[in-house]
Formats: structure tokens, C-alpha cells, sequence
């Protein structure tokens, strides 16, 4: 499998604003990690506000567009995928907050059937310093961030981190599917 799969104009900007808005109508709350209690909170490993979106009516759009990249990076990466199960995750990143833990999104609990993880920029890249998604070991020490809108496709079993951001708001969207 390719290490990773690229898409620059996955979103357009005025999507990123549509996606956005969704998260700040609906629930963000301190993001929950898998340990040995369980999800609960646990800021040293991740610290972050997330909120959760099914789909529906209001959101089938971005649904169908996230679909549509993750089809088409299973085919260059030589994997299947079904449709996402999984809900929409929207997050925001304020200065201090990461997910600086090297993780991977498959195996460690319900979520053996991951193949894929999707992380799209929903902020431009000069609106915050920090916040960039490391994937071991082809993103390691990556200077450039994706600019707003782009998307990363990645394998759920790499392990990958988000570091600390230090100035500014990072937004992000993602999500995750498997085989059918
Ligand atoms: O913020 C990101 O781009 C990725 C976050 C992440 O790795 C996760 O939520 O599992
Ligand atoms: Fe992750």
C-alpha cells in the first residue's frame, strides 16, 4: 500500500465553512480516548474539542464526498472499502491542543475493521502555527502543511500524531472505513 494519498481540492473553501458551521451548531466536547477504563478524557494524550455527525439530510453532501475520496484512494492504494459507517468527526484544535500521542486508528479497540483514516484542513494552513499531522515514517518532520480543503488519506494502522498547536485555530475533519 502507497504510504498515503493526497487530494488538494477535496473541499472547496465555502464546504470548509459549511463543515465548520456544522460543528458549532451542534455538541463540542473534550475529545474521549481508548485506555484501560474505557473512552474517557486523558489530555496528556489527546486534547481537543470533536463533535459527531451522522448522516443525514444535512449532512449527505459531505458524506457523499468523503465516500467518493476514499473510493478513490482504496483504488491507487490497492485496498476495498465499503461506505463509511462510522459518524462524521469534526474537530477544533486551540492553542494547546494535540493529539501527541503516536496512535494508530485501527486494532486497539472496537475499530479492527478501520482500513483507511481520512483527515481533511479545514482552516487555512496561516491561521494557526503547530497542529500538523505527523504519519510515521513518510510525514515525519513535514515543514508544509496541507493548505485549506486538502485532504490525507492514510492507512488506520500507521501510526500517526497530531502535535501541539501553538497559535491560531486548526479545524479538521475525519473519519475512518473498512471492508464491506
Ligand atoms: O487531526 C487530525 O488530522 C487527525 C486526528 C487523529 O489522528 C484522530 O482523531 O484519530
Ligand atoms: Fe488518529
Amino acid at each position: 500500500m502507497q504510504p498515503f494519498w493526497d487530494r488538494a481540492d477535496a473541499l472547496a473553501g465555502s464546504e470548509c465553512d459549511r463543515a465548520i458551521a456544522l460543528a458549532q451548531a451542534g455538541l463540542l466536547q473534550p475529545a474521549l480516548v481508548f485506555g484501560q477504563d474505557g473512552y474517557a478524557p486523558n489530555p496528556s494524550v489527546r486534547q481537543v474539542d470533536t463533535s459527531f455527525h451522522a448522516r443525514s439530510s444535512e449532512t449527505g453532501w459531505l458524506f457523499d464526498i468523503v465516500d467518493g475520496l476514499f473510493a478513490e484512494a482504496a483504488q491507487a492504494m490497492g485496498v476495498s472499502v465499503a461506505p463509511m459507517r462510522e459518524d462524521l468527526q469534526i474537530l477544533r484544535y486551540r492553542p494547546g491542543n494535540h493529539f501527541q500521542m503516536w496512535h494508530s486508528d485501527a486494532g486497539h479497540d472496537l475499530h479492527g475493521a478501520r482500513t483507511l483514516s481520512i483527515s481533511i484542513e479545514l482552516s487555512e494552513a496561516g491561521d494557526y502555527d503547530g497542529g500538523d499531522l505527523e504519519i510515521v515514517p513518510h510525514a515525519l518532520k513535514r515543514t508544509r502543511p496541507l493548505r485549506r480543503g486538502a485532504a490525507r488519506i492514510f492507512p488506520s494502522q500507521a501510526l500517526h500524531r497530531v502535535t501541539p498547536v501553538t497559535r491560531g485555530t486548526r479545524w479538521a475533519l475525519v473519519n475512518w472505513t473498512g471492508s464491506a
